[in-house]
């Protein structure tokens, strides 16, 4: 391994997320489909005894102490490292920016852990950065039709809101999966159609603990999204426009209406060159 090495922790998104069941230790089925974009934290991986330097937007977000979930990702995979991270993506955010951290650290270290989720649900899809369709807790993957360019916004309230009390709000916990067999998607109107039958399970429940984010989503529609969704457990919402030249409107629109939030337009990641 040359050091240092640098790698791209992308965002993940949950452009479905239908929460199918529970299980006997009160975690949650899941069938999502989970796809990954160009706005990314970044780690940066050095030579010497593990630590963890913040930089970037959102490094005070977090505090740099061993729960981090970089540091945690090094302890798996039983090597020291200096490692920094530039923190671009909300904390608790819905996007996963945890669970990617992990991921990029693991990749950087050249690690394939035999149990990735032990950092966290979301980290089996992030260690792959590829579109899957993620079942059961977020262990279960299964490649999906390949995807046409994609031109999101993404708007965040920058309120917090926690995953274990969204789940707690739901009054319904045995909802529909998605069809056993997933369509192709040849082009936006595909993917839209298809997603117009699917949903978030999550949506109205964390809409009920933060109703500033039924906000984000009326923001996203009045400016033109052909859909719009929340990721995750929130409170990161997503538009999904015509073109890049409309969601960068949008988000010049939505950025200007409500400079607390935050907002950003982004395509689809491409697939992580180290694996
Ligand atoms: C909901 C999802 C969908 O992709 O995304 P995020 O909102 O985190 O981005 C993930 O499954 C979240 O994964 P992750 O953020 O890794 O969750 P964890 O830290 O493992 O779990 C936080 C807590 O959420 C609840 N939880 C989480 C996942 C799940 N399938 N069922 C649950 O009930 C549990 O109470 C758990 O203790
Ligand atoms: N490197 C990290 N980046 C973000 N959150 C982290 C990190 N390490 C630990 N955490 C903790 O993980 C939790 C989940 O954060 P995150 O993965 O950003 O959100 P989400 O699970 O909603 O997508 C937060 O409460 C945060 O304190």
């Amino acid at each position: 391994m040359t050091l240092p090495r640098r790698e791209l922790a992308p965002a993940k998104l949950n452009l479905t997320l239908h929460v199918t069941g529970q299980r006997a230790d009160g975690y949650h089925l899941l069938d999502s489909l989970v796809v990954f974009l160009q706005v990314a934290d970044v780690v940066q991986i050095d030579a010497g005894p593990l630590s963890l330097a913040l930089t970037g937007p959102f490094a005070a977000g977090l505090a740099g102490d061993a729960d981090n979930l970089c540091l945690k990702a090094a302890r798996l995979a039983g090597r020291e490292a200096a490692i920094t991270l530039e923190k671009n993506l909300p904390v608790a955010s819905g996007i996963g920016g945890g669970s990617a951290d992990a991921a990029a650290v693991l990749r950087a270290l050249g690690c394939r852990p035999e149990h990735p989720e032990t950092l966290g649900a979301d980290v089996p899809v992030c260690l792959e950065g590829r579109p899957a369709r993620m079942q059961g807790v977020g262990e279960m993957l299964t490649p999906v039709p390949s995807l046409p360019t994609l031109h999101l916004v993404l708007v965040n309230p920058l309120q917090s809101l926690s995953t274990p009390a969204v789940f707690s709000a739901m009054t319904r916990r045995d909802n529909p999966a998605m069809p056993d067999a997933l369509p192709e998607f040849p082009d936006t109107d595909a993917v839209i159609s298809f997603l117009d039958t699917c949903r978030n399970d999550l949506q109205a429940p964390a809409i009920s603990l933060l109703p500033v984010i039924a906000d984000c989503l009326s923001a996203l529609d009045a400016s033109g999204a052909r859909l719009s969704r929340m990721s995750g457990s929130g409170a990161t919402c997503f538009g999904i426009f015509a073109d890049r030249d409309s969601a960068e409107r949008a988000k010049s629109r939505i950025g200007a209406e409500n400079p607390d939030w935050w907002v950003v337009a982004s395509g689809l990641a491409s697939a992580p060159a180290t694996h």
